[in-house]
């Protein structure tokens, strides 16, 4: 668990983040956004030590990060920033190497750990790993990068808008495989973005800071049901949030018994897509599928409008 505990930030007389306090809990992701300035990447940059606290404290598995070597904390704490942050001069294998390198893992556990990871991340060892930077997209730049900070297998992951430079379609595609591979590894991460959409679509938890100050700390649902001020109910988006709602909750969660015609949807999708292709499709409900492809009951516009507005 990671615990962030009056985390104040001074330039000269400016407070650029004024006494944050949240937790992270092991294996979950909390996103951190809000308004350009507002302070974001000095406070993930202060969980590192990248930056230097004026007060406050950042415990990591109850240790206090002040009383870790730096140079043991930067192993510990994968860092992602926008760009990648990339060594140009060496190949894709010897960037992800980069600290197991530095912590003197041996030859083979190295070349074996950077095969893993280009597996994971749908990169083939025999095409890129001899590979240089440049010679990559911005995607697949992106997902070394991703996989250079979790070479040694950090305990947390830090990214600061991991996915700014990349075209929607990459992205969302980034996204996904964030979260699969989150979900595999069971890694803590505490990402920065100013995209709302990301922020709840990866979010376990999103952090809304504004002018140094956070704002609110909560669950998506909890931000869209109740939002701690005005700034963050204009920051959710007052006419977006009854379809960020229904993107929260799965097909599983509004599945009916009954039957009904049409192509299935399946239980896992989320109920913001199965409405779209309820909408498409000009039917007022579908069947719907378990992860073996067996019918396990239906989904219809009734059951998910439901689902997009507060309960009572
Ligand atoms: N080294 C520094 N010296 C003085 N002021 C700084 C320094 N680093 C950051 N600041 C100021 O602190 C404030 C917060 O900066 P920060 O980069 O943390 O914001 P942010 O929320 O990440 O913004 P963005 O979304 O635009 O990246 C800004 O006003 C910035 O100018």
């Amino acid at each position: 668990m990671i615990e962030i505990e009056h985390l104040t930030k001074r330039y000269g007389t400016t407070t650029v983040v004024d006494d944050v306090s949240f937790e992270v809990d092991e294996g979950s992701l909390t996103v951190v956004v809000g308004t350009s300035g507002a302070g974001k990447s000095t406070l993930l940059r202060m969980i590192n030590r990248l930056v230097e606290p004026s007060a406050g404290r950042v415990l990591i598995d109850g240790e206090d990060t002040r009383t870790i070597p730096e140079e043991e904390l930067r192993h510990r704490i994968g860092y992602v920033i926008q760009g990648y942050g990339l060594f140009p001069h060496r190949n894709v294998a010897a960037n992800i190497a980069t600290v197991p390198r530095l912590l003197g893992w041996d030859r083979k556990k190295i070349a074996q750990r950077v095969d893993e990871l280009l597996d994971l991340f749908q990169l083939d060892p025999a095409e890129f790993a001899q590979k240089f930077p440049h010679e990559l997209s911005g995607g697949q730049q992106q997902r070394v990068g991703v996989a250079r900070a979790l070479a040694a297998r950090p305990s947390l992951l830090l990214m600061d808008e991991p996915f700014g430079a990349l075209d929607a379609v990459i992205r969302a595609k980034a996204q996904d495989d964030l979260l699969a591979i989150q979900r595999r590894l069971g890694t803590t991460i505490v990402l920065v973005t100013h995209d709302m959409n990301e922020a709840f679509h990866l979010g376990d938890h999103i952090a809304v800071m504004d002018q140094a100050r956070l704002l609110q700390h909560a669950t998506p649902a909890e931000l869209l049901m109740h939002p701690a001020d005005d700034f963050v109910e204009r920051l959710v988006g007052t006419a977006e949030r009854p379809f960020r709602l229904i993107s929260l909750a799965t097909v599983q969660d509004a599945l009916e018994a009954g039957e009904a015609a049409g192509e299935p949807v399946a239980a896992s999708d989320n109920l913001h897509d199965a409405l779209a292709r309820l909408i498409w499709t000009g039917r007022e409900a579908l069947p719907v599928a378990d992860a073996k492809g067996a019918i396990v009951g239906r989904i219809s516009v009734g059951g998910i409008l439901q689902h997009g507005r507060p309960h009572p």
